[in-house]
C-alpha cells in the first residue's frame, strides 16, 4: 500500500532520512519508534508529501506520489501538534473540512466526536481549548473521512487515561477492518495491544523492522518495553 524506495532527506548537513526503503500494507498497525530526532516525523511528512525528499520515491498503491494530491484523501493524519485557525470554533473547523472534502454525511465516521463528547463543546473557539481537547479534535478529524490509512503522531499525548483508552479502542476497530495504521509513541506500554509490527529508526536509518511476535520470540519478553530494551542492548 505504501512503499518507499531509497528515500534520503537532508536539512543542511544533517541526514534526517538516510536511504530508507520500506513497505507497509493493509491490516498492519506499525509502531514507528526511535529516539528524539531520529527522523520519525520527517518520514511521516515525506509519506504525506509535506516534505520532498532529495532522492528516492514514495509509492501509494503502486503509484508515485510526486506531484499527486488525490492519494492524500485516503490518509487520515493526526499531527503531533494540531495547528488550526484559532478564532474558529470546533464546529467551524469540522464544517470547513467537510466542505473542502464535500463528503456526504453518510460516509462520515463521527464515532470519536461522540465518544469524546465533542458535540457539547462545538461552540468553543480553538484558542480557548485545553491541550487534551485540541488533541481530541485532531483525532476526530483524522478518523472523520473514513480513510484507508491512519497516520497518528503521538496520538495519546495529553489525553486523560479514559480518553486514551477510547482512542486505542477505535484504532483497534479500524485496524481490524483492514486499514493501515502508522503510529508513533514514546509510551511503549500503550502500544502492546495495538501493533503488529515495530519499525525502529536511529539517526535517519532503519535499525530494524520486525513483526511484534518475532520481536517477542527473539527476546523472550512479553512486553514491548522489555523486548525493545533487550534488543537495543544487542545493537
Ligand atoms: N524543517 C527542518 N529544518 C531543519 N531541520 C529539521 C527540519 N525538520 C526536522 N529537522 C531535523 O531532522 C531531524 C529529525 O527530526 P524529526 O522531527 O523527524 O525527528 P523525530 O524522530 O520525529 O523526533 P521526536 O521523537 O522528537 O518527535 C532532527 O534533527 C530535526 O532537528
Amino acid at each position: 500500500m505504501i512503499e518507499a524506495k531509497n528515500i534520503t532527506k537532508t536539512f543542511g548537513k544533517l541526514k534526517a532520512l538516510d536511504n530508507i526503503s520500506l513497505s507497509f500494507d493493509k491490516g498492519q498497525c506499525i509502531a514507528l519508534l526511535g529516539p528524539n530526532g531520529c527522523g520519525k516525523t520527517t518520514l511521516i511528512k515525506t509519506i504525506l508529501g509535506m516534505v520532498v525528499p532529495n532522492s528516492g520515491e514514495i509509492l501509494f498503491d503502486g503509484k508515485p506520489i510526486a506531484k499527486e494530491w488525490l492519494y492524500r484523501n485516503q490518509i487520515g493524519y493526526m499531527p503531533q501538534i494540531g495547528r488550526y485557525p484559532e478564532n474558529m470554533t470546533i464546529a467551524n473547523i469540522f464544517d470547513m473540512m467537510k466542505d473542502i472534502r464535500k463528503e456526504s454525511a453518510k460516509q462520515l465516521d463521527e464515532d470519536l466526536i461522540e465518544s469524546f463528547n465533542l458535540n457539547s463543546m462545538m461552540n468553543k473557539k480553538m484558542h480557548t481549548l485545553s491541550g487534551g481537547t485540541r488533541q481530541k479534535v485532531s483525532a476526530a478529524l483524522a478518523f472523520l473521512f473514513n480513510p484507508d490509512v491512519l497516520i497518528l503522531d503521538e496520538p495519546t499525548a495529553g489525553l486523560d487515561p479514559l480518553s486514551s483508552e477510547k482512542l486505542k479502542e477505535k484504532i483497534i476497530i479500524e485496524k481490524e477492518k483492514g486499514k493501515l495504521v502508522l503510529i508513533t509513541s514514546h509510551v511503549l506500554s500503550e502500544l502492546d495491544e495495538l501493533i503488529t509490527q515495530v519499525f525502529y529508526m536511529q539517526d535517519g536509518k532503519i535499525l530494524f523492522y520486525k513483526n511484534l511476535s518475532e520481536l517477542k520470540n527473539e527476546t523472550g519478553e512479553e512486553k514491548l518495553t522489555k523486548a525493545i530494551s533487550k534488543i537495543m542492548m544487542a545493537y
